[in-house]
């Protein structure tokens, strides 16, 4: 057995609030630079590496002299702009050592949800690592609200991977990976060391965070996991402070808990659309097109559908809906909210006398469609 990252050549590693910031004690210097090292190794074995790294708002706190984590979301968003300037330092700094040059990436949900500003990120974070550049990404905490917050880096390491198709995403955190049930809370646990990405079981086993400074606890791991295997991407979950872990992980060692992916690599076009965690609009459709779709792999025609919610333009990504309300595809609708009402329940040969135009016989093709 060979671990799943010996294969992967570009590598997104996600490191979590408490091990970036002692505990919230303050910057790990010293484990900072070690990853720093172990990436500078990675890349002289060929490998494209971004780095999501979390604790701007742990780090923000201790800089602002908070002793609790603030409720107050503008509080908690100078921490985050306050800690940012910390974690910029430190990893241009231990970077640099290696004469590997480093670039700061914020994002927020909106510039994933965008199809510009997501090619955009995209462009931008496929020429930095042809620039030879490490890439540290973390939420833009500062312009963002509940509603358009990823919430937590674990999903920010996913929808990066998905971005720029990567094939393994490793995520560091306080415990040596995925256990039975909390190890915080049973120390009966025992570690999980590999899966499906995507397998229910794992959920049932993943909690909360642990301490007060993560956001997402074990669950937005296995989710995380989930979503990066739609583009095709494993993800491994291991301990950070274990010692040479990433270039161990590089080197065939199995380490921590290993979700490997059993999708292939989605098309970049239906990647995206996957991606999307809010969409413009929704339609409802009958079963016989939910059959048509789920089962047959055929396009979305207007005449299965009964129900046309929210406004859109053309070229929206929309979500497809069974009557039932659960979701069966996302895709990019050839019509407007406006038009796809008018054309709905007809059959595809009477667009034209109903629109004057017909941009499609579908209004969403196959080749935009992506099943969820
Ligand atoms: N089944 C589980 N296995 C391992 N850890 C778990 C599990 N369920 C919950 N946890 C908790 O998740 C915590 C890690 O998540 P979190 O605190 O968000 O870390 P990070 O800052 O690295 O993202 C662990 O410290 C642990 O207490
Ligand atoms: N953007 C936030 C990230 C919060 C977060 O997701 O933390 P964690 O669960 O430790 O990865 C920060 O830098 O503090």
């Amino acid at each position: 057995m060979t671990s799943l990252i010996q294969e992967a050549t570009r590598i997104i590693v996600k490191v979590g609030s408490s091990l970036v910031t002692n505990d919230g004690r303050g910057l790990d210097h010293a484990a900072i630079a070690r990853w720093a090292a172990q990436i500078a190794a990675l890349r002289a074995l060929g490998k494209e590496v971004v780095l999501v790294s979390s604790g701007a708002i742990a780090e923000g706190m201790l800089r602002l002299g908070f002793e609790q984590r603030p409720t107050d979301i503008h509080e908690l968003q100078a921490c985050a702009a306050v800690g940012q300037m910390g974690l910029a330092q430190i990893y241009e700094t231990s970077f640099r050592a290696h004469q590997i040059g480093t670039a700061q990436v914020l994002l927020t949900h909106a510039d994933l949800a965008d199809r510009e500003r997501y090619l955009n990120a995209r462009s931008t974070l496929t020429t930095l690592l042809r620039l030879g550049v490490v890439p540290i990404i973390n939420e833009n905490d500062t312009v963002v609200t509940d509603e358009i917050k990823f919430g937590d880096n674990d999903t920010l390491g996913a929808l990066v991977a998905n971005l720029i198709e990567a094939d393994a995403l490793i995520i560091l955190t306080d415990q040596r990976g995925l256990f039975s049930a909390d190890p915080r809370k049973d120390p009966a646990a025992t570690l999980i060391t590999n899966g499906r990405a995507g397998d229910p079981a794992l959920e049932a086993m993943a909690g909360g965070a642990g301490s007060s400074l993560g956001r997402g606890g074990m669950l937005t791991k296995i989710l995380a996991a989930k979503r990066a295997a739609k583009s095709g991407a494993h993800t491994v979950i291991a301990f950070g402070r274990e010692a040479e872990v990433l270039t161990r992980l590089a080197c065939g060692e199995e380490i921590g808990t290993e979700l490997a992916a059993q999708t292939g690599q989605l098309t970049a076009r239906k990647q995206w659309m996957a991606d999307h965690l809010h969409t413009a609009g929704q339609v409802v459709l009958d079963a016989g097109a939910v059959q048509k779709l789920s089962k047959e792999g055929k396009s979305l025609l207007p005449i299965g559908v009964s129900d046309v919610r929210g406004e859109f333009g053309r070229g929206a990504v929309i979500t497809c809906v069974g009557e039932d309300g659960q979701p069966v595809a996302r895709g990019l609708s050839n019509y407007t909210s406006a038009e796809a009402r008018r054309i709905m329940r007809k059959p595809s040969s009477e667009i034209e006398a109903i629109l004057g135009f017909v941009e499609g016989q579908e209004l969403i093709h196959r080749d935009n469609l992506v099943l969820l």
